[in-house]
């Protein structure tokens, strides 16, 4: 039984989904206005029924993306012990529980949160589990950059739970964690490279190889620098954003320098792990810098526009 569900719960991909759900909060704080206005916290049924909403169809994508990989899973040092290539579980059992995940998150998020909320959520679902993972994955080394559109969804999710008053700044959030992905992951396909290429799966360092790869990891981190620049000067964001921007934005340029000749094989699975708290610390900042500037709440929500949950 313990064993079942912890199979189960690894269908789920439960760490990624955790800070996809972390930003798609995040994006519902930054749509609500900030402390000194009525009501700073997003409407609790949105906060509730959206986050969990979101997570279960993160969660369903999740599932049916083992689904279709499990054989190149099998393929892969990293992904052979999952419960498909091992056996653990079945395809039908995988299905059926990602078929439930993704029907209860669809429910939730149409009852108690709103219609759009809900068709960007399914579109987000396919766009990772159908279009990425059955389609790009296998068909192009640009298959991360195209897919990362489904993962960088989120706070945009989060925000039209709340209202799509202001709906450009939650493309500002979008736009971050699009730019996010390709340092993020490429780091992890350099070390993992030999594994993608045994399972023949066309990912840049295979078929650019190392070098070029690490120039457009560097590439891809001074435009995300630049990118996350733009809360502030649209308004979004305030000082103390910028300078945690700036600070985790100057780590991350370290990290992609020292990598073009790096210190060991295992340096990128280091940028790996630095991409990651990265994304984490920076939404910390968005959201700290929005509770910590009042002023800001006219961003959000400008004198005379009443704050309106979409319906
Ligand atoms: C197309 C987009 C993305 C690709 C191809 C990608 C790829 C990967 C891969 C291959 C791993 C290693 C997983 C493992 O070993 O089990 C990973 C880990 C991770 N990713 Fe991504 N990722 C993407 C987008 C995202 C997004 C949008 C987020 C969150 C906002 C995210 C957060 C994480 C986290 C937290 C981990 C660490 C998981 C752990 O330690 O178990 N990723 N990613
Ligand atoms: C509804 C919604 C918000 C959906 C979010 C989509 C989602 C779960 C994105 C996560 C991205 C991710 C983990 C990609 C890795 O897939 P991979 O197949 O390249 O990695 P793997 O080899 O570890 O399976």
């Amino acid at each position: 039984m313990t064993i079942a569900f912890s199979q189960y719960w690894q269908l789920t991909k439960p760490r990624v989904v955790a800070l996809i759900v972390f930003t798609a909060i995040i994006g519902m704080f930054l749509a609500t206005p900030a402390p000194g206005l009525p009501s700073f916290l997003p409407p609790w049924r949105a906060l509730v029924f959206g986050s969990l909403g979101i997570w279960l169809a993160a969660a369903s994508a999740a599932a049916i993306n083992h689904l279709l990989d499990q054989r190149i899973d099998a393929l892969m040092a990293r992904t052979s012990h999952r419960p498909l290539p091992t056996g653990s579980l079945s395809s039908r059992q995988v299905l059926l529980f990602a078929i439930v995940l993704g029907s209860v998150s669809m429910l939730l998020l149409i009852v108690f949160v709103n219609g759009l909320c809900a068709l960007l959520t399914f579109a987000s679902l396919i766009g990772y589990a159908i279009v990425y993972t059955g389609w790009l994955k296998r068909a192009t080394p640009q298959n991360i950059v195209i897919g990362g559109a489904a993962g960088a969804a989120p706070p945009v999710l989060g925000w039209v739970a709340v209202t799509t008053h202001h709906y450009e700044y939650a493309l500002l959030l979008f736009l971050i964690i699009f730019v996010w992905t390709p340092p993020h992951f490429w780091a992890l396909a350099i070390f993992r490279r030999e594994d993608y290429a045994r399972a023949m799966i066309p990912m840049l360092p295979v078929t650019h190889g190392v070098q070029y790869t690490r120039w457009q990891i560097l590439f891809y981190t001074v435009l995300l620098v630049l990118v996350t620049l733009l809360p502030w000067i649209a308004g979004m964001s305030g000082v103390f954003y910028l300078g945690g921007a700036l600070v985790l934005g100057a780590v991350f340029l370290y990290y992609a320098i020292r990598l073009l000749k790096p210190p060991s094989e295992a340096f990128a699975m280091q940028v790996f792990g630095y991409s990651i708290w990265y994304l984490m610390a920076l939404f910390a900042f968005l959201l700290v810098d929005h509770w910590l500037l009042p002023g800001l709440a006219g961003a959000a929500a400008p004198a005379g526009i009443e704050f309106q949950p979409v319906r």
